[in-house]
């Protein structure tokens, strides 16, 4: 038996028109929400996902503010910025792209946006906010593996969950999800100790490593649901942190790589940005977008 595939790109492309509906509500009460993307350098990846978080934007009726810097920025000119789009009542969310150059500090530029436009949910309060369990802006990678999850298992209460990769975009706020809906998460990553073992208890594994193939097929439990955040660029072509070919075999359900969990990346960040938008104006949460 082969696993079913978990179609991210036809999931996002569904999530994007119910953001759209509820951006059309919004707009006939005055308000549109904006997004404001920040890109430091020229790197190519970073350049091609920008591109397609402004399109995307646009096509859900939001409005888009591409800010593009040169490589050499100094780090006070990014503040600055950042300081002018905390302050415009036009911008809902703000995103700088990552990875920033090298003579950045990430932490500083992402601690500078307003936590409550924060909608990479990368801030420290934002981290906080979601460590504790409390109302917060989640990671858009995260978020987009949970939605998935929830559709494909229903509840993930009591299910036994192991995620590979301690990365504070995806291992960690992954794990807080996870532990928020009652399954029982276990971090691990290159180091651990039986990796093999311990990825073969897993109900729910989540491969975020960033290394190509990494999770061996016969490290999946059968009948396991597999996430596969990765993306690696190969001789071979785009792959993920999983081997597909071997894993599809034995999982139940399985994202691919391309059209997984990156496609949802984005949606997410679009459904990020209209909560942002809500509670900057003192409506509930968007139905359904939020953990
Ligand atoms: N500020 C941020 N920077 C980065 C993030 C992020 O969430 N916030 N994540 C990644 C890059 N990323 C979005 O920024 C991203 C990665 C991949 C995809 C995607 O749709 N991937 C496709 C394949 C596209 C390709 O050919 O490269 C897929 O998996 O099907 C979207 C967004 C790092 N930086």
């Amino acid at each position: 038996m082969t696993a079913t595939l978990i179609d991210g790109k036809a999931f996002a492309a569904s999530l994007r028109q119910r953001i759209a509906t509820q951006v059309a509500t919004l707009k006939e009460k005055g308000i549109t929400p904006g997004l404001a993307v920040v890109l430091v350098g020229e790197d190519p990846a970073s350049q091609v996902y920008v591109r397609s978080k402004g399109k995307q934007t646009l096509e859900v009726g939001m409005n888009s503010y591409e800010h593009k810097l040169p490589e050499d920025t100094p780090e006070a000119d990014l503040l600055a910025l950042i300081d002018r789009l905390n302050n415009d009542p036009a911008v809902n969310g703000i995103l700088v792209q990552l990875p920033l150059p090298r003579h950045m500090d990430e932490a500083a530029v992402i601690n500078a946006i307003d936590p409550a436009k924060d909608v990479d949910g990368f801030h420290i309060l934002n981290v906080g906010l979601l460590a504790t369990g409390q109302k917060a802006m989640v990671p858009c990678t995260p978020l987009g593996c949970l939605m998935m999850l929830r559709d494909q298992l229903g509840s993930l209460s009591g299910k036994r969950a192991v995620v590979v990769g301690r990365s504070n975009i995806v291992g960690k706020p992954m794990a807080q999800l996870l532990l928020r809906d009652s399954a029982t998460v276990t971090i691990a990553h290159s180091r651990t100790a039986d990796l093999p073992d311990l990825c073969r208890q897993a109900d729910i594994l989540v491969a975020a490593v960033g290394r190509p193939h990494f999770v061996q097929g016969d490290w999946v439990k059968p009948g396991a649901t597999v996430i596969d955040v990765g993306i690696n660029r190969t001789d071979d072509g785009l792959v993920g942190d999983v081997d597909f070919a071997a894993a599809r075999q034995i999982a139940g359900a399985i994202t691919p790589v391309p059209g997984g969990v990156g496609p949802m990346t984005i949606a997410c960040l679009l459904a990020n940005t209209l909560t942002a938008t809500a509670r900057a104006n003192g409506l509930p949460d968007p139905e359904g977008l939020t953990p």
